[in-house]
């Protein structure tokens, strides 16, 4: 059995690219993943987010190379006359692993609230999908009040959706540092995903969750904030597949290739 990745990396791919390019950037990261050790080795997971017509040609491009693809939103429901919305036994069935919810983006734009967020949540978990769960504070606040806000809107979202039993990856992104220039600090994140991570250590139904830092994080971030952060989330700075294999070095810098006993 394998163990649990060290790092999880997440790209989402947003609405950048068309079509082809979507596929010629998925092509030359599955042939980075492919040959780095990072990825080779099971120490760091990488996933991607493409737009949903690109889903079912990149998941055969990456197929092999360790990459997992995901979409970057599903209906709360899973059939009917619902339309323009895609279900989640839908992605599941064309290879899915992964669905994100309540990125801020769909929050701000399209009016999305906490009890959307949450349907949704049970929405992938119900169809086997694992929620990429946006988490973060609105307006710049100080680490520890930004930690004890996204800890208790962690709690209230996973509460709603009924999901305490199956693994999540909590993406924290403080909708304020999305887009911006730079990352929030090291600081910042540091203390809101340790506090992240420390509730979900606590609750057992939720074993092999992962935290993972977004918000305008590129190559760098993760070799500072060392291990209080389980991955990174990605945006425009992945948009060159060289940036992603820089983080994949940062990744094995970090925490070295593992044990054969870790990965056997
Ligand atoms: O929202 C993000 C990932 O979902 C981050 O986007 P940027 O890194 O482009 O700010």
């Amino acid at each position: 059995m394998r163990a649990a990745p060290a790092v999880t990396i997440g790209i989402s791919l947003k609405m950048y690219f068309g079509h082809h390019q979507t596929l010629n950037w998925s092509r030359r990261t599955a042939a980075i993943a492919g040959r780095h050790p990072a990825v080779t080795s099971g120490l760091a997971e990488l996933f991607v987010l493409p737009s949903f017509p690109a889903l079912v040609p990149v998941a055969s491009i990456v197929a092999g190379s360790g990459v997992r693809v995901g979409a970057q939103d599903l209906a709360a429901e899973d059939a009917g006359p619902y339309t323009g919305e895609v279900s989640g036994a839908h992605l599941k069935e064309i290879g899915c692993a992964y669905a994100e919810v309540g990125h801020a983006e769909r929050r701000r734009l399209f009016g999305e609230g906490d009890t959307v967020v949450a349907a949704k949540t049970a929405a992938a978990l119900r169809n086997g999908l694992t929620p990429v769960l946006c988490v973060g504070e609105l307006n710049r606040a100080d680490p520890s009040d930004a930690a004890a806000r996204t800890v208790a809107e962690l709690e209230r979202l996973l509460a709603t959706a009924g999901a305490e039993r199956a693994p999540v990856v909590v993406a924290y992104e403080p909708q304020w540092a999305i887009g911006a220039p730079q990352p929030a600090s090291t600081t910042h994140i540091r203390t809101v995903c340790a506090a992240l991570t420390d509730w979900l250590a606590a609750r057992p139904g939720l074993a092999g969750s992962r935290v993972i830092y977004g918000g305008s994080a590129g190559p760098g971030l993760l070799a500072d904030l060392g291990a209080d952060a389980g991955g990174l989330f990605l945006g425009r700075f992945a948009h060159d597949p060289t940036a992603v294999e820089r983080i994949l070095d940062e990744a094995l810098a970090l925490h070295g290739t593992p044990t054969e006993e870790a990965t056997v």
